[in-house]
């Protein structure tokens, strides 16, 4: 990959919690044993970016509070000229771009493919990742929105690479029927690899699954083309002044949160412990790890969902602290 002109990208695409990160992490693994020096363009949600304690020593480049959606592929655009500048010094053999869990992947893939970037980039694939344990549930219309179930599709449809993550939490016998679900929305063809924490032969992940395609100069800012899902419902909140907290309530707290809230993460301190802890709560579970020493931050709770009430949250945030 060293010696290529263009410089290969990998867009990690798929909802709330479905396991971007860790497969990010998993392909960095292997860029690290390969000598290769990657990029990074991270897109969160909710002004702060409470996971970069994951990519100590690598070169992130963040777009923070956004999707990148139309409303930020002129930020995407400027990162990438940053991205660009930067490269003059260090240059880079491989870029990842993990979007938000509510971003249309073809966004993303609209500004790679366009005439400024094109001579300089190789979108290579979409990997969308999908959270099989939430699958169904999310597909439901008793259970989920009309924007949900959309946005699911266009990131099913948009990837080159269907990863069914979080298998172990699926019930055997119900997989099957995930995997036609998926294929439906799909279509036939579309190559789906099941995974458990992302893991799974680096080769089938950093396999050229995209024949790039010129789209032309004049999209820029021009999105007639296609239709555009503005995911406005969705919400970040962002919990400052967080106190110390006692493990099992905290955690407690998370479970019982109004049901549209749909993904939660941050730093906190727990009573007993003198170091900071990350947590994530994804899938209706919590899970927490400590951080290292060296991150000097002041915690704080990102609460991720649809049509959130503010006054909502904030009143069950006051039961907690
Ligand atoms: N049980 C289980 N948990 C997983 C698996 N993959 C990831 N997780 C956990 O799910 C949580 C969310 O994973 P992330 O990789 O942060 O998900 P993401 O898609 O980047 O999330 P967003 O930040 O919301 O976009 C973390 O606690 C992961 O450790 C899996 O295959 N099985």
């Amino acid at each position: 990959m060293k010696n290529e002109r263009r410089i290969p990208v990998f867009v990690l695409s798929g909802f709330l919690g479905s396991g971007k990160t860790t497969v990010l992490l998993k392909m960095l693994e292997h860029c690290k044993n390969k000598g290769w020096q990657p990029g990074i363009i991270l897109n969160e949600l909710g002004e702060a970016n409470v996971e970069s304690h994951l990519f100590e020593n690598e070169k992130v480049f963040e777009l923070l509070n956004g999707c990148i959606c139309c409303t930020i592929q002129d930020d995407l655009k400027e990162t990438i000229d940053e991205l660009m500048l930067e490269m003059e010094e260090q240059p880079l053999d491989i870029l990842f771009i993990e979007g938000t869990g509510v971003a249309n992947p073809l966004e993303i893939q609209e500004v790679l493919l366009s005439s400024q970037y094109l001579d300089q980039f190789e979108l290579m694939s979409i990997i969308t990742v999908l959270d099989a344990s939430h699958y169904l549930e999310y597909q439901s219309i008793f259970s989920s929105s009309a924007e949900v179930r959309n946005l699911m599709k266009e990131q099913t449809v948009c990837g080159s690479l269907l990863l069914l993550n979080k298998t172990d939490l699926v019930p055997s016998g119900q997989l099957e029927k995930i995997k036609q679900k998926i294929t439906k929305i799909a279509g036939q063809g579309k190559v789906m690899i099941e995974s458990v924490y992302g893991q799974l032969d680096p080769e089938i992940l950093f396999e050229k699954r995209i024949q790039s395609v010129f789209i032309g100069n004049s999209h820029g800012n021009d999105h007639s083309h296609h239709q555009h899902h503005h995911h406005s419902t969705v919400q970040a909140i962002k919990l400052e002044n967080v106190p110390t907290l006692k493990q099992k309530i905290f955690e407690k707290w998370l479970k019982q949160l109004p049901p549209n809230v749909l993904r939660g993460k941050g730093i906190i301190e727990i009573e007993g412990s003198k170091q900071l802890y990350s947590f994530q709560y994804a899938s209706n579970k919590v899970t927490f790890s400590l951080v290292p020493q060296s991150l000097n931050r002041q915690p704080v709770i990102i609460l991720i969902g649809m049509g959130l009430e503010e006054n909502q949250i904030h009143d069950h945030w006051k039961q907690l602290v």
